[in-house]
């Protein structure tokens, strides 16, 4: 196998989005083929891949699981092995964590287990959402491959290396993309009464759906509405037939889901009457909230805390989503930051964790694994 960091450049080099993760997909499966010992199977689903290590004397099943696909963000790092596909990079650390998987399958295929390892490569953690159709996939045609226990890891820019940070309970929110379409009526910029303007339109929503938080949520609970893009008009003195707006929201608890959810169709229908258009929603694909079970939480800390080289930190909650909540939702397990040490966040065009993070949580993830009761 070629060296972590030659792994997760490579993987570095060629982001691709949600369910389009061919090449990935191809990349990996090779790494494994290196890797296979006659204990060792793989299944593929869709762009994803399922890696059962057994073990020698199994008292459970193991699962990890790693995500798979990028973001449409051109990169900005100016690294020599920056993203190949324009337009497109991993910058939430999916390159990452997928290399952490693969040093684990080295490290068990090398050094059989003693309980059986099931590692899961899933795509669409981005959107629209892998885990829970994967896992229903597994459950009906592979049901010996479904985890007893369940965990992964997700890398923190702003811990240093060798933090490991979890909590029990919620550790990231519930979410829901959001996209509205508005039409109205274009026309000459310098006849507006003849027009119904959607560039206007949008950003009056825009700035009443900022209010919902403020107003109609309990301040103790904290909720998120984000408006992460907004496209109108075709040029300059053409007043906007159509506007999109493309969003995200995120609540601690499902009813301020559905509040949120209630107070933005209002508004889009005060804006219809308002700005006399016509507007559509969807509110796309919805994550369960990140919700750790208490003793694997716990046991994730303890371990760390055993370790000289590493600092376990019980942290606060994040209004970060991710689909791994699914398989929590059906499976105990638990999720932690993996300290990663660089400047910008997740989601940044200049985001670079530093690679010291590959090997200190392998060596992590695999002791804990091996010495779990
Ligand atoms: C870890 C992380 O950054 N996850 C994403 C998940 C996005 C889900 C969905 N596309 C949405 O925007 O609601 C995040 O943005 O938190």
């Amino acid at each position: 196998m070629k060296s972590l960091i030659d792994i997760r450049r490579d993987l570095h080099k060629i982001p691709e989005i949600g369910f389009q993760e061919y090449k990935t997909q191809q990349y990996v499966l090779a790494v494994l083929q290196e890797l296979k010992t006659e204990f060792m199977h793989i299944k593929t689903w869709r762009t994803g891949i399922i890696v059962t290590i057994e073990g020698t004397a199994p008292l459970h099943k193991i699962g990890w699981r790693t995500d798979m696909d990028a973001l449409e963000i051109s990169e900005e790092t100016a690294l020599d092995y920056s993203s190949e596909h324009e337009g497109f990079m991993h910058a939430c650390g999916h390159d990452f964590h997928m290399t952490i998987a693969l040093g684990l399958v080295e490290r068990f295929t090398t050094n059989q287990p003693i309980h059986t390892v099931i590692i899961y490569f899933q795509p669409a953690e981005e959107g629209p959402g892998g885990a829970e159709p994967m896992l229903t996939w597994v459950r009906a045609n592979e049901p010996l491959l479904v985890p007893d226990y369940m965990f992964a890891c997700h890398i923190a820019p702003e811990y240093p290396v060798g933090t490991v940070a979890t909590r029990a309970g919620m550790l990231f929110a519930n979410t829901s993309e959001l996209f509205i379409d508005l039409k109205g009526r274009g026309g000459h910029a310098a006849f507006p009464h003849q027009t119904r303007d959607m560039t206007v339109a949008a950003a009056s929503l825009i700035m009443q759906l900022q209010t919902i938080v403020s107003r109609a949520i309990n301040p103790l609970e904290g909720s998120v509405v984000t408006i992460g893009k907004m496209t109108s008009g075709t040029v300059q003195n053409i007043i906007a037939e159509n506007a999109r707006l493309e969003g995200t929201i995120r609540t601690v608890t499902a009813e301020s889901m559905m509040i949120i959810k209630d107070k933005i169709k209002a508004l889009c229908t005060a804006t219809e009457i308002a700005f006399d258009c016509e507007l559509s929603i969807d509110f796309g694909s919805g994550y369960y909230q990140v919700f750790n079970d208490a003793i694997c939480a716990n046991a994730l800390l303890e371990y760390a805390a055993t370790r000289d080289e590493l600092v376990s930190y019980n942290c606060p909650p994040a209004m970060t989503g991710e689909d791994f909540g699914y398989f929590l939702k059906e499976i105990p397990g638990a999720m932690f930051w993996a300290g990663a040490n660089t400047a910008f966040g997740l989601h940044h065009s200049r985001i670079s964790p530093d690679e010291k993070l590959l090997l200190s949580n392998i060596d992590f993830v695999e002791q804990f694994i091996r010495q779990f009761k």
